[in-house]
């Protein structure tokens, strides 16, 4: 089998916005399976990668989520906030160190050990994120800042602890609608409080 990369010659690449994140559109041309050239334009928005956590107490059979405005879900019909696991973009940081970072910003718990459960890309079709997915155990002790986000960007994030099956109830009655947290929410049903 030819390697992906020599199936695919790219014509060119066209900045469509570069405003907060960037939108390309890339003209390439893609050699089917049957063997035949075939000439494709695909747009891509670049947000970078991002990382998400589901902070679980095991003896208490409780998680931690967040509670946020999500402007991309509202004019896409969702009228309340979105809940979802904590989450951030990695900018220069490594996976590991943007989580941490991220869950002390946005719930004011402090983390150290944090286990990593998997990868994925949330929406391949349009973005080139790739998200990774952590999960860390948490008590009432570990919440040493206040949390809340960063207010000049405009964050306002509330911090939610549900048991595990409150959480997972709202998945069913449609309250829960964010990927990731679903993800996690199922992840820690089959493997951390199995
Ligand atoms: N001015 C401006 N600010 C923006 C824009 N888009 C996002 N922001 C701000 O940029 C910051 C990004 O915050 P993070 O916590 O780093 O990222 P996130 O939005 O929570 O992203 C996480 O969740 C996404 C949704 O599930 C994930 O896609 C992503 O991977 C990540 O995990 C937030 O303050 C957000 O308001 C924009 O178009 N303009
Ligand atoms: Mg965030």
């Amino acid at each position: 089998m030819t390697a992906l990369g020599e199936r695919i010659r790219v014509h060119s690449v066209v900045v469509l916005s570069d405003d907060w994140y960037l939108l390309k559109k890339t003209t390439f041309d893609f050699l089917r399976s049957d063997g035949t050239w075939q000439r494709q334009s695909r747009e891509t928005y670049d947000r970078g990668n991002g990382a998400t956590i589901l902070l679980y107490n095991r003896a208490r059979k409780t998680v931690i989520l967040t509670r946020q405005f999500r402007y991309p879900a509202y004019v896409n019909g969702h009228e309340d906030l979105l809940l979802e696991t904590p989450a951030g973009l990695l900018d220069a940081q490594s996976p590991e160190e943007a989580i941490r970072k991220e869950t002390a910003e946005e719930t004011g718990y402090i983390i150290h050990k944090v286990k990593k459960v998997f990868e994925a890309f949330m929406s391949p079709g349009s973005v080139t994120e790739k998200l990774y997915f952590f999960a860390a155990e948490y008590d009432s002790a570990a919440r040493q800042e206040q949390g809340g986000g960063v207010a000049s960007d405009g964050e306002d994030i509330e911090t939610v602890e549900l048991t595990l099956d409150e959480a997972l109830e709202k998945i069913a009655n449609g309250e829960i609608r964010d990927g990731k947290t679903i993800m996690l929410l199922q992840y820690a049903k089959l493997h951390l409080f199995a």
